[in-house]
Parts: structure tokens; C-alpha cells; sequence
């Protein structure tokens, strides 16, 4: 086969400009080599793809999803992130490598069909996952053909240690349903993942390893201090969930005396290789922070209006110069993993976060966040536009889908009109991994014989623990509900800039009854 491919007669969205230029685009090795006006030239032996009648636009880059999740997708109605943090654990766990694999497959192959060739994914923390499941899941990615960073998530203080009081707050009848940590060490957590990072396997220009201490509140300082020193030392990137409930910052407060953000900052953690997963309760002070560090924040505006977590403050995020990514969060809390939907969520939350249309975010600005900024943050400087020298990551949308009747303004229909229907051909490195709107290897008959095993199994397996959770549940979100409350106590928080004030949303009210 040729070293070289030319795409001949397609439209190349260029999102900034609103406009989407006929463009004929050689690619020689799977990278952009030319891109000119039609007709370009191309050596005679080049391989023909014919895109007249789509536009093409660069392989959307998920900011933030878990690969651990596409199982439990749906299983939920009316939870928050707390309720989430107890009741997904329970329900899932104890998976085989297979069920793993499985998981990270059928989200990977969902976000190739539905237009995205990255995938920032917080996995399976270690020792949950061993380090040979972990290089099984990366093979995953790589047998899906989209390119990841997989973070396993790491925490050395279980959820119920994490919130100080929680456990004394419980009925004592229920207090030893909690169970004792026992967890593995934090060296020995540092140690897995120091060795995770030296036998990595796959080639990391497609799929590399990260590390995700996954809330601050769930890690010690050591842990978070011993994560940085390998991030650093294997030049690598790192993202933590950070401000994505007011149940977290409040404790935070009161745990740190600082917000969660600053005290990370304080740390010495923040840099352009560090990215903030959510960040809805960040205040002015954070944002600087971030800003001033190069540091990326994953704004996931549908997950959070999933579990009810709030509006992230993105135009200020944008004003102030943090590099902003769009995520859908993992299948728990967004069901799907569907960009486009992430990206017009991101739309329609900065809509109703503040009066001022003048501060809404624009559809230029969310396509450079959901390509570019995603591909920064993830460290994939090859990716994230169709440019000369990056790599051909392209997705081909048919314009004789409905979505596209007519083009008015691509930028705009991208965000608002495209629900992921119109992907006709997927190309990562120049080679189609969907085509005719199909996956070209994934037998998805097959998945689904065994993604309905898997709930079956693990239901069994896990009916005990589920039973535990259970009784555990409301009492739980008792504490929640009276944490979260302490905003209108904590004075910081009472005028906490979150966009969830009373100008802002709904969310006033959550005032005490
Ligand atoms: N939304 C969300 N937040 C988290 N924080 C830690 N784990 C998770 C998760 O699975 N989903």
C-alpha cells in the first residue's frame, strides 16, 4: 500500500472562521503532509479517498471519561457524585480482566463511532486493576484504534475516611457496616505505579499512562506528593478530580483551611502537564492559579447536570487564560460517550449560568476546547487539528445527512446540529478505523451478548456488597445534604462564585427548608 493517501473534495471546517473551505489534504505515514485548494497535487501512486460531500473535522478529543465505566451506564436515576462514589463501587466490583477489557472496549468503540480519537480515561486504580490488566485495557485502546491516556485513579483514604465525621455521624448500628480500610499502602500504591510506568508496553504516542490521584479528599499528601515525582520524572500528565461537588470544597475547607485547589497548588503539583477534572466550585483565586501554572481544566457540563453537581465557570475559566478541555465524563454519570452531546451541553450550561449573552460561550470556542485544548491537556501535542505536520486524525461527516441540510454555519451545526449521526468515516494515522459508519473490527452483536453476561455476573457476585450499600445510602446522604448545606454558614461559600448563586441558577434552592 502507498505511503501516501490524498483526500480529495471535502469541506475542512476551519470552527474560527465559520466557514469550511473545499481543501484536499495529503497525507504521507499518517501524518499531514499538504493541504491545499482542490486539485492538489499528489504523487501518482497516492491512495485515493474521495470525501466530496463531508466535512471534515479533527478527531474529537474526550477531556475526561472513565474506560472502568461503560458497564454500569444507566443504572442510576436521581444520584449525586457522593451517592455515585458509594453506590457504583458496590455494583461493580470484582470484575475479571475480561469484564475490564470489556469495559474500556465498549467505551473506545463507542467514542470512535461517535467522532473521538482521544480519550483521557481515569481507569482502574492499582491495585484494583494489576499492572498486566492495565497494559490488557491499554491493548483495548489500541484494538479500538483511538489513542488514550490511561490514568488509574489512586486513593489511599476510603470514601468514608475522606469526609471527616462521616463515620461518626452514622447510627451506630450502622457504623461497621463501613468496614475497615485495610487498603494497600501508600508506597506499595507508589510503588505499582512507578513500575506500571516502566514495563508500559504500548507505543505512548497512541496509548500512554498517566496518573490520576482521583480526589484530593481520598489521598494523602504523600500520595499526591509521590504521584507529582513520577509525573515529572516519566514526563507525563496528571488530572484529579477537584471541586466537583459543594459537599467536597466544604470539606475541603474545613479539612485544609484553603480550597482543595489551593492546597494541591501548595503542594507544588500545579503545572502545564496537570488538569483539573470539573472544577465547578472553583473560585477566582483557583482559576488564577491554574492559569498561572499552564495547568487544563476537563469541563464536563453534562455530567454535572447528570448528578446535580453544578455549572462550571467556564468564560471566566477562558478569561483568565486556563486551557480548557471538553469531557463526558464516564458512562456512570453521562450515560454515553458522546462529544457532541459534551460539547452542546457546554454550550447550553454557559447559556443559563448568566444573563449576559456577551459571556456565553461561542461554538468556535468549544470545537478549539473539544480538539486543541483537549489534545494539550492530554500532553498529545501530534494531535488535536488538521494541520500540516500533525497527525491524520480526521472524522468525515456526511452533508446528505439531515443535520447538515444546509450548511449555514459549520461551527454552530457542529455543536447544536450534530448528535454524532452523521460520523461516516472515522481516521486515526490516516487509516480508516470507521468506515461507512461502521467500526471496522468491533463485532458489536457479539459485545452485547457479553456486556449483558457481565451484569448478570456481577450482580451476583456482588449481591452482598450491593445489600451493604444499600442500608448505608440514606444515612450517608443525610451528612452530604447537611455538609453541603454549611455554605450558607461558611462564609466563603456563601458568596462562593460557582455560577450556582441566586442570579445564576436554580440552585439557590438548596437553601436550608
Ligand atoms: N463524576 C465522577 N466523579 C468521580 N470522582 C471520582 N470518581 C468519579 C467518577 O467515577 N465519576
Amino acid at each position: 500500500m502507498s505511503e501516501y493517501l490524498i483526500i480529495r473534495g471535502g469541506r475542512l471546517l476551519d470552527a474560527a472562521n465559520r466557514s469550511a473551505p473545499f481543501r484536499d489534504i495529503l497525507v504521507k505515514d499518517g501524518a499531514i503532509l499538504e493541504i491545499g485548494a482542490p486539485g492538489l497535487a499528489a504523487p501518482p501512486e497516492a491512495q485515493l479517498v474521495d470525501a466530496s460531500r463531508h466535512l471534515l473535522h479533527p478527531g474529537l478529543v474526550n477531556g475526561h471519561t472513565h474506560g472502568s465505566g461503560a458497564l454500569t451506564r444507566g443504572f442510576r436515576d436521581r444520584f449525586n457524585l457522593e451517592l455515585l462514589l458509594i453506590a457504583t463501587p458496590a455494583r461493580f466490583a470484582n470484575q475479571t480482566l475480561e469484564m475490564k477489557y470489556l469495559n474500556t472496549y465498549l467505551g473506545a468503540v463507542e467514542m470512535a463511532m461517535k467522532g473521538c480519537t482521544v480519550a483521557y480515561d481515569l481507569t482502574f486504580g492499582l491495585p484494583v486493576a494489576s499492572i498486566e490488566e492495565l497494559e490488557v485495557m491499554g491493548q483495548a485502546y489500541r484494538d479500538a484504534g483511538i489513542r488514550a491516556v490511561m490514568a488509574p485513579m489512586l486513593a489511599d483514604i476510603s470514601f468514608y475516611r475522606g469526609f471527616p465525621g462521616l463515620i461518626e455521624s452514622l447510627p451506630a448500628h450502622l457504623q461497621p457496616l463501613v468496614g475497615t480500610d485495610g487498603g494497600p499502602s501508600t508506597e506499595r500504591i507508589l510503588a505499582l505505579m512507578a513500575e506500571a510506568l516502566q514495563k508500559w508496553p504500548h507505543d505512548r504516542d497512541h496509548v500512554k499512562l498517566g496518573i490520576a490521584p482521583t480526589i484530593p479528599l481520598h489521598c494523602t499528601d504523600e500520595l499526591m506528593q509521590g504521584s507529582d515525582r513520577l509525573v515529572r520524572e516519566y514526563d507525563t500528565v496528571m488530572q484529579s478530580h477537584i471541586g466537583e461537588s459543594k459537599m467536597q470544597s466544604v470539606a475541603a475547607l474545613e479539612r485544609y483551611g484553603k480550597t482543595m485547589l489551593a492546597h494541591v497548588d501548595d503542594l507544588g503539583l500545579l503545572g502545564p502537564h496537570f488538569s483539573v477534572a470539573h472544577g465547578i466550585w472553583l473560585d477566582d483565586d483557583d482559576m488564577r492559579r491554574l492559569a498561572d501554572k499552564g495547568a487544563s481544566i476537563s469541563h464536563n457540563a453534562g455530567s454535572n447536570m447528570r448528578l446535580g453537581s453544578g455549572i462550571a465557570d467556564s468564560r471566566r475559566m477562558l478569561q483568565l487564560g486556563v486551557n480548557v478541555a471538553i469531557g463526558t465524563d464516564g458512562a456512570t454519570s453521562s450515560d454515553n460517550q458522546n462529544m457532541y452531546e459534551a460539547m452542546r451541553a457546554a454550550a447550553q450550561v454557559s447559556y443559563v449560568r448568566q444573563p449576559d449573552h456577551r459571556l456565553w460561550l461561542t461554538a468556535p470556542e468549544i470545537v478549539d476546547a473539544a480538539t486543541r485544548g483537549g489534545a494539550q491537556m492530554a500532553g498529545f501535542h501530534h494531535v488535536g487539528a488538521i494541520e500540516v505536520g500533525k497527525r491524520a486524525d480526521i472524522v468525515f461527516l456526511a452533508l446528505d445527512h439531515p443535520n447538515w441540510m444546509p450548511i449555514n454555519d459549520p461551527a454552530n451545526q457542529l455543536v447544536f446540529a450534530e448528535d454524532a449521526t452523521a460520523v461516516r468515516h472515522v481516521m486515526v494515522d490516516g487509516d480508516f478505523i470507521v468506515r461507512d459508519g461502521r467500526h471496522v473490527k468491533a463485532d458489536l452483536a457479539a459485545l452485547s451478548v457479553q456486556a449483558e453476561a457481565a451484569r448478570d455476573t456481577l450482580l451476583e457476585v456482588n449481591a452482598a456488597d450491593i445489600e451493604r450499600v444499600g442500608k448505608l445510602e440514606e444515612a450517608v446522604m443525610d451528612f452530604c445534604r447537611g455538609l453541603s448545606m454549611q455554605s450558607y454558614r461558611v462564609e466563603r461559600y456563601a458568596a462562593f462564585p460557582c455560577g450556582c448563586g441566586p442570579a445564576a441558577s436554580g440552585f439557590v434552592a438548596d437553601a436550608p427548608a
